[in-house]
């Protein structure tokens, strides 16, 4: 289980987190859902430990783990631009972290998640001839065989579209199931934090608005906040689709309108 105790941070002294409060259990997949500027990579970074805290603390399993540099902490994120090596080949990408801790997954592990990820017919090539969802499935990859403790995904599906989405949504809620593995996702789009995860952390100017699962969100938002943003922005999406489908209306003298 992940904690997180009244966290506090502050750039140039205006406050970025304010008090933030709250539980993660392990195999949970959660989303950070926000507007531009509200804190979410923020709060990512001091999980991941790159952003150290002004006040308050992080326990993980019940360990104080506030001053414990990133790389001991065993958690792995997962990039927006997926921060690929372009020298390398996907594969060569993929088992790259194993290089000096070869123990950590056996070849077999990472033929399986490679074959979960579909990846099989593209790990020869190199890194600019793959697709937007390809590298997507690579960073995965790479860093899935190196068995995070927590995985963290910046804005995992921003640069996909339609059908390719839905696969990877898919799939990191697969992997997350499969392997038990804490997910946390950062992301501003409601219909990607209400679709992946098990519960969502909407944040709104460094404070919590409401954290509770999908439908508790939908069926009772707590505040006019998390009406306006999230419940609003889904319904301009739906609108949005109707629209699309609305027959032209035909007038007696000829004039139309949608
Ligand atoms: N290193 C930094 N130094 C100073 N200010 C920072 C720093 N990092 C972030 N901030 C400020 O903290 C606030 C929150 O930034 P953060 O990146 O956490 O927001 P966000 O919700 O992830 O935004 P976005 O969705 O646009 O990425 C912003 O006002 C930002 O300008």
């Amino acid at each position: 289980m992940l904690e997180l105790k009244n966290i506090k941070k502050a750039y140039s002294k205006k406050p970025v987190l304010n008090d933030i409060s709250l539980t993660i259990d392990n195999g949970e997949i959660i989303s950070i859902l926000g507007p531009s500027g509200s804190g979410k990579t923020t709060l990512l970074n001091i999980i991941l430990g790159i952003v150290k805290v002004d006040e308050g603390s992080i326990l993980c399993d019940h360990k104080d783990i506030t001053e414990i540099p990133m790389e001991k902490r065993g958690f792995n994120i997962v990039f927006q631009d997926y921060a690929l090596f372009p020298n390398l080949n996907a594969y060569e990408n993929i088992v790259y972290g194993l290089k000096n801790k070869k123990d950590i997954s056996t070849e077999e592990e990472v033929r399986e998640l490679i074959h979960l990820l579909d990846l099989e017919p593209h790990l020869s090539k190199h890194i600019d001839q793959l697709s937007g969802g390809q590298k997507q499935r690579v960073a995965l990859a790479r860093t899935l065989v190196m068995k995070p403790k927590i995985l963290l995904l910046d804005e995992p599906l921003s640069a996909l579209d339609g059908v390719i989405k839905e696969s990877i949504k898919k799939r990191i809620k697969d992997i997350a199931k499969e392997f038990h593995l804490t997910t946390i996702i950062v992301t501003h789009d409601p219909e990607e934090a209400l679709t992946l995860s098990d519960r969502v952390l909407i944040i709104n100017e460094g404070k919590i608005s409401q954290y509770a699962k999908p439908k508790e969100i939908i069926d009772h938002p707590t505040n006019e906040f998390v009406e306006e943003f999230i419940l609003n922005q889904l319904e301009i999406k739906r609108q949005n689709i109707i629209s699309l489908f609305q027959p032209t209306m035909t007038f007696e003298y000829g004039e139309s309108y949608q």
